[in-house]
C-alpha cells in the first residue's frame, strides 16, 4: 500500500446532483461497513495469529487504518480479501489519521504498546476534532502523551513503551462513543486489562459501543459490560479470525432515503437480520417518516410515495445517520426535529452548522438547537451545496438534487471517506433514464 492509496483527492468542482425523473426502482449493493472493517483490523493487528477480513470496505478511513497498522509494523495486505498479520509494534513513526474518528480515536492506545513515540497528525478538519479524552485516559494509565499542537487536539505524540499496566480509568465521552471503543480495543493487551468508565452527562452512539464489544467478544477476549456505563476487558488472548465485514447500512441509508424522497422502492441485499450498526435503526425511523419497509431474506426493501413524513426523532445512538435524516426532512410536510446529537459540532465538520447553513442557502428553514436541528419544509430553490470536507454532507446535498432543480455538491469526492463510487452508484440507482440530465 503507498501513501497515495489513502490520500483524498479533493477537488473545488461542483457536481450537479442528478434530479429523479420518476419513481425509483433499484437494487443497490453497498461495501462493507466502515466501522466493522477499522475494529476488524485493530483487532487483528492485535491478536496473536494471523487474520482474513472478507468484505472490507476500501475507502479513504480504511486504507488510513490499514497504512497506520503497517507504519506500526504490521503485515496489511489488501486485495480482494485483506490478510493482517500481526507483528511487534514499532515506534519512532507518524500516523496520518486523515479526517477518519476510528484512526484517530482507536490508534494511540495501541500506539502506547509500540516501543518508541508515535505522532498522530490529520487533515487540517481533523485537527479540531476532540481527543481531549483519549489524550487524558491514557496519562491517566501512566502514558506519557505530548501535545503538539492546540490542547485537547490532534497532533498528539504518544510514547509507547512496549506495554501498559491497565486497570482503571474514568472517561467523559459525552463527545464520542469513539473514546471507550478505543480504549476498549487495546485494553485485553494490557497486563491488567482495562475497566473504562463513563463519567459524562450524556453517552452518543452506544450501538457502536455494543459493536466494540461484540468484536471483542467474537475475538474470544472477555468483556462485561454488565453494568451501565462500564465495561471491564479482561488481560488475554486477542484471536486471530476469518471474518466476513456487513455491508455498511449508514451508507445504504442515503439511497434507502431517497426511495421516500421521490417515491418508489430501493432494495438493499446483505441486510443483516441483526446487526450493532446504528443504521439497523433505518427501517424503523424511515417508517416513520412515510415508509414501507420489508425484510425478504437478507434484501431490504424501502418503498416511498414521495411524501415525506416530519417526525420528532431522538437519534442519540445514531448520530451518523443525522444528515441523512436531515436531506429528508426539507420534503416533509410538516417540520422535524432532530434531538441526541450535539455531539455532532465534533464530526467531520459541525454538522449541525453546516446542515443548517446549506439548507438556509437553498431557501430552506433549518434551525440549530442546543442538541440539534428543527427543520421546517419549505420550498428549495437550486445552488452551490457546501460540503465542508464531509462525506456525508455531499450525499445529503445529492439527496436534496433528487427533487430540486440546480443543487450543484461542491467536491463530492469527499465521499471516497467512506464510499469512493458514490456518483457510480448515485447514477445507477436513478438508471439510464436520468443519465442525460447530469453533466458536471
Ligand atoms: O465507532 C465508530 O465506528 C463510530 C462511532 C460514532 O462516532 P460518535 O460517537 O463520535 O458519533 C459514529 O458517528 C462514527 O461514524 C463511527
Ligand atoms: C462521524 C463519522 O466519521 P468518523 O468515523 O470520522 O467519526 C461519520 O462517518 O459519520
Amino acid at each position: 500500500m503507498t501513501a497515495l492509496d489513502a490520500h483524498p483527492h479533493p477537488t473545488a468542482a461542483l457536481w450537479a446532483a442528478p434530479q429523479a425523473s420518476g419513481p425509483l426502482d433499484a437494487l443497490v449493493e453497498v461495501p462493507g461497513s466502515k466501522s466493522l472493517s477499522n475494529r476488524y483490523l485493530v483487532l487483528a493487528a492485535l491478536a496473536d495469529g494471523p487474520s482474513r477480513l472478507r468484505a472490507v470496505l476500501s475507502s479513504r478511513d480504511t486504507r488510513l487504518m490499514g497504512q497506520a497498522l503497517e507504519t506500526l509494523g504490521v503485515g496489511v495486505e489488501t486485495g480482494t480479501d485483506w490478510l493482517v498479520s500481526p507483528a511487534p509494534l514499532r515506534g519512532h513513526v507518524t500516523i496520518d489519521c486523515g479526517l477518519a474518528g476510528t484512526v484517530m480515536r482507536f490508534l494511540p492506545a495501541v500506539a502506547a504498546l509500540a516501543d518508541g513515540p508515535v505522532q498522530f497528525t490529520g487533515d487540517p478538519e481533523a485537527l479540531v476534532r476532540p481527543m481531549g479524552p483519549v489524550i487524558q485516559a491514557l496519562r491517566a494509565l501512566g502514558v506519557r502523551v505530548d501535545e503538539d499542537g492546540e490542547p485537547g487536539h490532534l497532533p498528539i505524540t504518544v510514547h509507547g513503551r512496549g506495554a501498559v499496566r491497565g486497570g482503571h480509568v474514568d472517561v467523559d465521552a459525552s463527545g464520542s462513543s469513539q473514546f471507550v471503543s478505543g480504549l476498549l480495543l487495546a485494553g485485553a493487551r494490557f497486563d491488567q486489562g482495562l475497566t473504562v468508565r463513563h463519567t459524562g452527562r450524556t453517552l452518543p452512539s452506544l450501538p457502536h459501543i455494543e459493536m466494540t464489544v461484540d468484536v471483542l467478544r467474537a475475538a474470544g477476549v472477555e468483556v462485561d459490560d454488565s453494568r451501565p456505563d462500564i465495561w471491564h476487558v479482561a488481560p488475554g488472548r486477542v484471536a486471530g479470525r476469518d471474518v466476513r465485514v456487513e455491508p455498511d447500512l449508514s451508507n445504504a441509508g442515503a439511497f434507502l432515503v431517497a426511495a421516500l424522497a421521490v417515491g418508489g422502492t430501493v432494495r438493499v441485499p446483505g441486510w443483516p437480520s441483526a446487526t450493532t450498526q446504528p443504521g439497523g435503526l433505518l427501517p424503523g425511523i424511515l417508517e416513520r417518516m412515510g415508509a414501507t419497509t420489508r425484510l425478504d431474506g437478507d434484501v431490504l426493501s424501502v418503498t416511498g410515495t414521495g411524501a415525506v413524513r416530519g417526525a420528532d426523532l431522538d437519534l442519540k445512538p445514531a448520530g451518523e445517520l443525522a444528515p441523512t435524516i436531515a436531506a429528508l426532512a426539507v420534503f416533509g410536510d410538516s417540520p422535524t426535529r432532530l434531538r441526541g446529537i450535539a455531539h455532532l459540532r465534533g464530526h467531520e465538520t459541525d454538522r449541525l452548522a453546516a446542515l443548517a447553513n446549506e439548507i438556509t442557502r437553498l431557501g430552506g428553514q433549518a434551525e440549530q438547537t442546543a442538541d440539534g436541528l428543527v427543520i421546517t419544509p419549505r420550498p428549495l430553490t437550486g445552488g452551490v451545496w457546501r460540503t465542508y470536507a464531509d462525506h456525508r454532507m455531499a450525499t445529503a446535498g445529492a439527496l436534496v438534487g433528487l427533487r430540486v432543480p440546480g443543487v450543484q455538491v461542491e467536491d463530492v469526492a469527499t465521499t471516497g471517506k467512506t464510499l469512493p463510487d458514490f456518483v457510480g452508484m448515485w447514477q445507477r440507482m436513478l438508471g439510464p433514464a436520468d443519465a442525460g440530465t447530469r453533466a458536471s
